[in-house]
C-alpha cells in the first residue's frame, strides 16, 4: 500500500482544474495594458469626441477645454479608460469577503462551478461590446470580471490547501501564483497589435478573459470535494474517506482521519467564526496580523509599480522596444515561479519569503541609483533594467506566491475561511490603492520612488524574521500550536474564557 504522498492524476486534475480561476485573474489583470491607446479610441468614437487633440480641435474647438493639457486625449475617454483599468480590484475587493460563504455553501468545488457563471457573462458583456456603447459595456464586464476574481483568489488557494499532501503543499499552493503569471504573460503575448490588440480584435482579446471559466466548468465535476470540507464542516466521513483515496490513490488514510477528527473536535468547540470575530478576537490575533503582513508586504512590495509602469520605465532606460522588454519581465516572472514551485518544500516559506524581501529591497535601492545617474552615465539604464529583472525574480521566489496558500495553512478549520477572505481583501485593497496613487507618488518623488518601496521592503523583512515561523511540513495542528505559546495561559484568565465562548457563539461566517 502507498504512502498517501504520491501525486495521483485525480489530483493533478483537481489542481490544473482549479488553478485555471487563477489563469484567469492573470489574463484580466494583464490584458487591460497593451491595447490602451486602441480601446481609448474607440471610448472616443462612442463619446463622440476625438481621442487625439488635433481630432478635437478640428471637430470643434470648445471641446479643447475638456482635453487633458499635452495627451490630447479627452477628459471623458480618460475618465471612462481610468475607471475600465480600476474597477476591477473595486469588484475583487468587494467579493473577496464572500470567499467564506461560497465556499462553505455547497463546498469548495461547487462554489468555484457557482462562480464561473460570472466569468461567463464578464466575458460576452466585454467580447460583445460593439453592440452598445463599448465604454459602458467594458466597465460592466470588467467590474463582474472584477467581483470574480476576487473569489476565485480564495476559493483556489483554499482548495488546494485542503487537497494537498503536507509534503507538497507548498509546490502545490505556489501553482496558483504560476497560473496567475502565466495568465499575465498570455495576455502580454496576444495583447501585441498584430495578434489581437488592434482596432477590430480588441474585444475579442477582452472576452477571452472568460474562456478558462467553460474549460473548468467542464472539468470541475471530475474533482473531488475537498475531504477537509466533507468530514470536518458537514461530518461526513465514509464521502471525505472516499474523496481522500481518490487523490491519493490506495493507501492508509489512518492518520489523515485521525488528524482530521481531531481538527474536527477542535472545530466543534469553535464553529465557523465570523469575519467580524476574527477581528476582534485576541485569540488569533497573532496568526492573523501574519497573514494581513504577508499580503500587505506582496502588494506594498511595489510589484505592481513595476507591472504597470514597465513600458514607461524601460522607455525612460532608452530601451528601444520597450513592450518586448515587458514581456521579457512577464517571462522572468514565470520562471521564476517555477523555480519556487521546485524550492518552497524544501527550503521553506519562511527563508524563501526573507530572501525574496530582502533581494527586492536591494533591488528597490540599485533602481533609484540607476534612475538618478542615467542622464550622467549611460550604461547606468542597464542598472536600471537589471534592477528591474531581478526584482521581479525575488518576488517571484517568495513574497509572490507565498501569501496566498501560507493563510490557509496558519488557519485551523473554523477561523480559516473568515481569515482568506480578509487577507484576500487586503490584497485587493493594497493593490487598488497602489495602482490609483503609484503615478502621484512618482511626480512627487521622481527618481527616488523606489526609496520608498525599498524602505517598506526593509519593514517587512525585519517584520517576518521575528515573527512569521516556518509551516513547511507541518500539519495544521503542529502550526496552529506555534502560535498558542503563551495563550493557554492567557485563555485561562477570565478575559481568556469569555473570549473563548464568545467565539463559540459566533456563526455568521
Ligand atoms: O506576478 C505579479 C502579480 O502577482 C500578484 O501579486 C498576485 O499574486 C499581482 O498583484 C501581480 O500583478
Amino acid at each position: 500500500m502507498d504512502s498517501g504522498k504520491q501525486l495521483t492524476g485525480t489530483l493533478a486534475v483537481a489542481v490544473f482544474t482549479a488553478t485555471l480561476g487563477s489563469l484567469q485573474y492573470g489574463y484580466s489583470l494583464g490584458v487591460i495594458n497593451a491595447p490602451q491607446k486602441v480601446i481609448e479610441k474607440h471610448y472616443a468614437r462612442a463619446l463622440g469626441v476625438g481621442s487625439e487633440r488635433t481630432a478635437v480641435l478640428s471637430k470643434n474647438t470648445t471641446e479643447e477645454d475638456e482635453e487633458i493639457p499635452g495627451e490630447g486625449i479627452h477628459r471623458d475617454v480618460i475618465m471612462y479608460w481610468s475607471l475600465s483599468v480600476a474597477i476591477f480590484s473595486i469588484g475583487g475587493m468587494f467579493s473577496s469577503f464572500l470567499v467564506g460563504f461560497v465556499g462553505d455553501l455547497r463546498g469548495r468545488v461547487k462554489g468555484m462551478l457557482m462562480v464561473n457563471v460570472l466569468a461567463v457573462v464578464a466575458g460576452l458583456l466585454m467580447g460583445l461590446c460593439r453592440m452598445w456603447k463599448p465604454h459602458i459595456m467594458v466597465i460592466s464586464g470588467r467590474a463582474v470580471m472584477g467581483f470574480y476574481c476576487g473569489l476565485t483568489s480564495g476559493l483556489v488557494p483554499m482548495y488546494i490547501g485542503e487537497i494537498a499532501p503536507k509534503a507538497y503543499r507548498g509546490a502545490l499552493g505556489t501553482l496558483h501564483q504560476l497560473a496567475i503569471v502565466i495568465g499575465i504573460l498570455i495576455s502580454q503575448v496576444i495583447g501585441l497589435d498584430f495578434v489581437l490588440g488592434n482596432d477590430d480584435m480588441w474585444p475579442l482579446l477582452l472576452g477571452l478573459s472568460g474562456a478558462p471559466a467553460i474549460l473548468q466548468s467542464l472539468l470541475l465535476p471530475l474533482c473531488p470535494e475537498s475531504p477537509r470540507y466533507l468530514y470536518i464542516l458537514l461530518g461526513k466521513e465514509q464521502e471525505a474517506k472516499e474523496s481522500l483515496y481518490r487523490l491519493k490513490g490506495a493507501y492508509d488514510a489512518t492518520s489523515d482521519l485521525e488528524e482530521m477528527r481531531r481538527e474536527k473536535q477542535q472545530a466543534d468547540k469553535e464553529p465557523r467564526i465570523s469575519i467580524l470575530s476574527l477581528i476582534r478576537s485576541s485569540v488569533y490575533r497573532k496568526q492573523l496580523f501574519v497573514a494581513l503582513m504577508m499580503h500587505l508586504s506582496q502588494q506594498l512590495s511595489g510589484i505592481n509599480a513595476i507591472f504597470y509602469y514597465s513600458t514607461a520605465i524601460f522607455t525612460l532606460a532608452g530601451v528601444a522596444q520597450p513592450v518586448y522588454a515587458t514581456i521579457g519581465v512577464g517571462v522572468i516572472n514565470t520562471v521564476f515561479t517555477m523555480v519556487s514551485v521546485v524550492l518552497v518544500d524544501k527550503a521553506g516559506r519562511r527563508t524563501l519569503t526573507l530572501a525574496g524581501l530582502a533581494g527586492m529591497c536591494f533591488c528597490a535601492i540599485a533602481m533609484t541609483v540607476g534612475l538618478r545617474f542615467q542622464n550622467d552615465f549611460s550604461w547606468m539604464s542597464y542598472i536600471s533594467m537589471s534592477a528591474i529583472f531581478l526584482f521581479v525574480s525575488f518576488f517571484e521566489i517568495g513574497p509572490g506566491p507565498i501569501p496566498w496558500f501560507i493563510v490557509a495553512e496558519l488557519f485551523s478549520q473554523g477561523p480559516r475561511p473568515a481569515a482568506i477572505a480578509l487577507a484576500g481583501c487586503c490584497n485587493w485593497t493594497s493593490n487598488f490603492v497602489i495602482g490609483m496613487t503609484f503615478q502621484y507618488i512618482q511626480d512627487w518623488l521622481g527618481c527616488y520612488v523606489f526609496i520608498l518601496f525599498a524602505v517598506l521592503l526593509l519593514g517587512f523583512t525585519v517584520f517576518t524574521f521575528l515573527r512569521v515561523p516556518e509551516t513547511k511540513g507541518k500539519s495544521f495542528e503542529e502550526i496552529s500550536a506555534l502560535f498558542q505559546k503563551g495563550r493557554k495561559k492567557q485563555a485561562q484568565t477570565p478575559k481568556g474564557n469569555a473570549e473563548l465562548q464568545q467565539l463559540r457563539t459566533s456563526t455568521d461566517a
